[in-house]
């Protein structure tokens, strides 16, 4: 429609000589917390999904307090605050009050993918902080969803779904916690057996790693045999019936999206390229409900408000 030509959109070089080196700065930080601990990666991901789908790409999960969105269910095991807080001090020292969390929050997820070995591309920057985040307002796509829900979640982003499909594939590198899938794997929908999808041999592997009486905060690979890896093993497995969550393996079961996903393994014409896919789709997550103007703010610290 007509207003959508009016709306503010972010765009590539948009500190310019505000923040000539915002880029490198949160590169370098982002480089040596890979170093320390590659787990930062898939946590970053993860973070800038959760942020984008919940009142925009504003940071909103980033702010820390009583009924804030990281207080929500699905935020509780997110990881890496410290990345994104210790590239805000280093740009505050060279560009003060200049670069938002959300730009930096974009960005890091960028180079993140970039270092596990992922495609890079470029990230049209200009976000504001929001001054909102309520736990009360998280609402995500669950382990559990079917396809239909999925699809309901993103298309209300305004991502299609080949969207969901190559972004779902984000979990090509990570981990999740027992107390997500155990039930698939030992009493699905209290069919008292597995979820009749899994490829047999992968029942007993996951039920080993993740055994009834165990530990439900234990974490396995989304993507087994290549969890820090970033690349389409994720969908080769989903192929193979060794897809971890539910959500992840319907894609596979589902007749509109499975195609997508053959595609995106050069097994169906026309061919798509993962790399260029996912980073076309990231650059639409990471421009959802951009706050620009007098919508937001430049924080000085991410956890806060100003
Ligand atoms: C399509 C619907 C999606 C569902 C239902 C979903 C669900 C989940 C769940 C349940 C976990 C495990 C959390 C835990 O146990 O700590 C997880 C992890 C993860 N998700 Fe998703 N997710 C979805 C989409 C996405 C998208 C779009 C991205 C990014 C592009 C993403 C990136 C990740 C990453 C990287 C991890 C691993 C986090 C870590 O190792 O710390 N997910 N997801
Ligand atoms: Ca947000
Ligand atoms: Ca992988």
């Amino acid at each position: 429609t007509h207003k959508n030509f009016f709306l503010p959109r972010p765009r590539i070089g948009y500190y310019g000589s505000a923040c000539w080196n915002v880029e490198s700065i949160v590169r370098t930080v982002v480089e040596s917390n890979y170093l320390a601990n590659p787990a930062n990666a898939p946590g970053i991901l993860r973070m800038h999904f959760h942020d984008c789908f919940v009142q925009g790409c504003d940071a909103s999960v980033l702010l820390a307090g009583p009924n804030s969105e990281r207080t929500a269910i699905p935020n509780l095991s997110l990881r890496g605050f410290n990345v994104i807080e210790e590239a805000k001090t280093q740009l505050e020292i060279a560009c003060p009050r200049t670069v938002s969390c959300a730009d930096i929050l974009a960005l890091a997820a960028r180079d993140f993918v970039h270092l596990a070995g992922g495609q890079w591309w470029p990230v049209p920057l200009g976000r504001l902080d929001g001054r909102v985040s309520l736990a009360s307002n998280v609402i995500l796509p669950g382990p559990t969803d079917s396809v239909a829900v999925q699809k309901l979640r993103f298309a209300e982003k305004n991502l299609n779904t080949q969207d969901l499909v190559v972004l779902a594939a984000g979990h090509t590198i990570g981990t999740a916690g027992c107390v997500v899938f155990r039930d698939r794997f030992f009493n699905y929908d209290n069919t008292g057996s597995p979820d009749p999808t899994i490829a047999p041999s992968f029942v007993p592997q996951i039920q080993a790693q993740c055994p009834l009486n165990g530990d439900p905060a234990t974490r396995v690979v989304l993507d087994t045999g290549s969890g820090d890896q970033f690349d389409t093993s994720y969908l080769n497995n989903l192929r193979n019936g060794r897809g971890l969550l539910e959500s992840d393996q319907v894609l596979w079961t589902n007749p509109e999206t499975r195609p997508i996903v053959e595609r995106l393994l050069g097994l169906r014409f026309p061919f798509l390229i993962f790399g260029l896919e996912f980073a076309r789709s990231m650059t639409k997550m990471s421009q959802i409900e951009i706050k620009m103007g007098l919508d937001g703010e430049i924080r000085r610290v991410c956890s806060a408000v100003n």
